[in-house]
């Protein structure tokens, strides 16, 4: 039995299982198999070099990446050709965006790479070579914009994050807290800060015991960590936590009773790239989920260039700002004096552990 079938096998059986007391053992090992096999899915096959020639890759460039996900006709096209400088097909046909496209959105300064993901990610879930490398792309980004058609029912959306998460992509949660960690002898050992509501030490053990680990020492640090989250930390390095917006577009032809129920959703916005309403505030809601950090960097005795900013991610040391200007800059450097926010006294005298906050000004001192 290939894959495919024995993953179609298991959602099967979990959608006809109950969900009680007396199952949840049963199905917490179901989950377990399923995200393995998901897993092997989206790892290349041995000797394919992970590509079948068909390939999709963006390089990645700027100061952030910003990924496009949405069915066809949603108005991606459309959105992207409004905020950044690459022109892009717009058609009343679906799927119209074959290869991918990328844009650079250009403010505050940043450069921001926004790119226009082919299809959904059907494919991958399907193990299809170009599916996987689209959901290689979507991992690197730093915010997914979640493209939404306003007229349509919110099973857009369900499918959407139903996709995401079969490929190992969680939106708007952090890792959970569990501390695992594979040794090589003393068997499992299981332990937590306060009696877990939903995990179990039998379960943990049988999960592991199905993945082949026999030496393992968990450490469940939040009593709400479900089964889900702990399948998820057992197979980290596949696992990536990503913030996502959802924008609804087309909000011109729905009523504003509509627009106003969304536009109050968490992490929403609401845009009509038609009418060009709400695409100001969008860009903005990007500017602020993508948290970048802009420096003003200055020389001795000269002003610094205020519209030429610096830009690093949120919560950068010295040392990060000193890496992004060359890989050895920090080999020479002896100190750095900042004034801003993240300064206790103007200016502070500062070392690479130091860290910056948005609109500092940064001088770097080399030896
Ligand atoms: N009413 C309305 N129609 C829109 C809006 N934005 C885009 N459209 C229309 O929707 C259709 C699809 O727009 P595209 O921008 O090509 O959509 P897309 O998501 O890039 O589609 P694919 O390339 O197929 O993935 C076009 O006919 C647009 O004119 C909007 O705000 N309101």
């Amino acid at each position: 039995m290939g894959i495919l079938e024995k993953i179609e096998q298991i959602k099967l059986e979990l959608s006809r299982t109950q969900k009680n007391k007396a199952t949840e053992y049963h199905i917490g090992l179901l989950k377990g198999k399923l995200a393995r096999y998901r897993r092997q899915l989206l790892e290349p096959a041995a000797g394919s070099g992970g590509s079948t020639g068909q390939g999709f890759e963006v390089q990645k460039s700027g100061d952030a990446r910003v990924v496009l996900i949405g069915f066809p006709s949603v108005g991606k096209s459309s959105f992207l050709s409004k905020i950044t400088k690459t022109k892009s097909e717009v058609a009343n046909y679906a799927f119209t965006t074959l290869t991918s496209v990328p844009g650079v959105l250009e403010y505050h300064g940043a450069e921001i790479q926004v790119v226009d993901l082919p299809g959904i990610i059907r494919g991958a879930s399907q193990g299809k070579g170009r599916g996987r490398q689209v959901v290689a792309t979507a991992k690197t980004a730093e915010l997914i914009l979640m493209v939404l058609d306003a007229t349509k029912s919110n099973d857009q959306r369900e499918i959407l994050e139903a996709e995401l998460e079969s490929v190992g992509i969680r939106l708007n949660c952090s890792k959970p807290n569990i501390h695992f960690r594979v040794k090589k002898t003393g068997g499992i050992k299981f332990n937590s800060t306060s009696p877990p509501t939903y995990l179990s030490e039998k379960i943990c053990y049988a999960i592991l015991k199905d993945y082949k680990i026999h030496n393992a020492d968990i450490l469940v640090r939040d009593p709400e960590c479900t089964v889900d989250d702990f399948i998820d930390i057992i197979n980290e390095d596949h696992i990536t936590y990503v913030k996502c917006l959802y924008v609804y577009n087309k909000v011109d032809a729905v009523s504003l009773e509509e627009t106003d129920r969304l536009a109050r959703e968490p992490q929403t916005c609401v845009m009509s790239c038609e009418l060009d309403l709400g695409i100001t505030d969008l860009v903005e809601a990007i500017w602020k989920n993508l948290n970048l950090t802009r420096l003003y960097t200055k020389r001795r005795g000269i002003l610094p260039k205020l519209d030429d900013p610096m830009v690093v991610r949120h919560d950068s040391s010295i040392e990060k700002v000193c890496d992004s200007i060359h890989k050895d800059f920090k080999n020479g450097f002896k100190y750095a004096l900042v004034w801003g926010s993240s300064a206790k006294h103007s200016p502070q005298k500062c070392g690479l552990s130091h860290i910056v906050h948005d609109e500092d000004v940064v001088q770097l001192v080399i030896k």
